[in-house]
């Protein structure tokens, strides 16, 4: 890995629902105790089934929502730590883009509005031509300009989701999803555009999926999460798996048929609730390799091991 950009140490997010006249509020830890790191100019995958923590993950690395415990490191500054307009000041060398272009483009907007936008946040003045600059960088001709959102594609509104999120030029970006609502030709494209971008500006992503296939084509690392925790970080796109979680996910991803792609099916056994996780391993209900000390103790992490993986009995 090149030097780290980001660095997170010991990150959890604790949510609490629920809760009135006759139930008593339940909690949950959303994200427990993850180390990682994103290197300059490194593409981070992080992947897993959907309410993993993926999500969490990214708005506490971009400190839209506070942790409960750890800390996250920028560039050498500590943004868990930062004031609020120091923290804004901040943001404008990291950004995200989101799932869904539909939700994510206020329809009143034209696209210059929208584009216009991150510099009025900043209190900056918008430069002459930006909009027009940042059209082009994503691909879409400067007479789209006036548009609003519902005029444009599915594409056409992920491409102005990017050039919101690259308008300051930041360092670092992180990709939620970013093709999960786009036909497969056009996250194609959407992909073949990001891995430009990060070559010609230098980025830095954050790429959360539920999509190993995707993740694996596009990453350069990949962070496997299960349950709020880190259980594997496959050091490239080529080593074999050493978690059998990760192993599963990926005979399910690959699998031809869409049906087997869904649920991980060689996997039996129950997913726990994250209200109520066994005191081993998490995953050992459902592991053909666990034992009992997986389901007594829980498997550790090196986050700065070359391939940190989770497991007593790895593959
Ligand atoms: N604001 C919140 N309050 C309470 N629980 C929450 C909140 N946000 C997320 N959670 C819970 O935290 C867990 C992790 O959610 P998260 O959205 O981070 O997962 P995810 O891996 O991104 O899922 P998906 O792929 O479906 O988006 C889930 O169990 C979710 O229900």
């Amino acid at each position: 890995m090149t030097a780290p950009l980001i660095r997170i140490e010991a990150l959890g997010k604790r949510f609490q629902s629920g809760g009135g006249l006759f139930a008593r509020p339940r909690a949950m830890m959303a994200v427990r105790d993850v180390t990682l790191s994103v290197g300059k100019g490194e593409v981070l995958g992080v992947v897993g089934e959907s309410g993993c923590g993926k999500s969490t993950l990214a708005r506490l690395v971009l400190r839209l929502i506070e942790p409960t415990s750890g800390r996250v490191t920028f560039d050498g500054t500590e943004i868990t730590a930062l004031s609020p307009p120091a923290l804004r000041r901040m943001r404008r060398r990291m950004a995200m883009v989101f799932q869904d272009p539909y939700s994510s483009l206020d329809p009143r907007y034209t696209l210059a509005d929208v584009l216009a936008e991150p510099f009025r946040v900043q209190n900056e003045p918008l430069p002459a031509n930006r909009v027009e600059a940042m059209l082009a960088a994503v691909g879409l001709p400067a007479a789209l300009a006036g548009n609003h959102p519902h005029q444009l594609s599915g594409g056409q509104r992920q491409r102005v989701g990017i050039a919101r999120a690259l308008a300051l030029r930041p360092d670092f970006v992180v990709l939620d999803e970013p093709t999960a609502s786009l036909d497969v030709s056009i996250q194609a494209q959407i992909i073949a555009l990001l891995a430009d971008l990060r070559d010609r500006l230098g980025l830095s992503y954050l790429f959360i999926s539920h999509d190993l296939g995707l993740v694996r084509y596009f990453c350069d690392r990949i962070v496997v999460m299960y349950l709020g925790a880190v259980v594997e970080v496959l050091p490239d796109t080529a080593t074999a798996p050493r978690h059998p979680y990760t192993q599963a996910l990926m005979e399910s991803n690959f699998a031809p048929d869409p049906a087997r792609r869904r649920a991980i099916e060689p996997l039996s056994g129950e997913i726990p609730s994250p209200f109520a996780l066994p005191p081993g391993c998490a995953f050992a209900a459902r592991c053909p390799r666990a034992s009992d000390l997986c389901r007594r103790q829980p498997p550790a992490l090196d986050g700065d091991a070359t391939h940190p993986v989770a497991c007593f009995h790895p593959l």
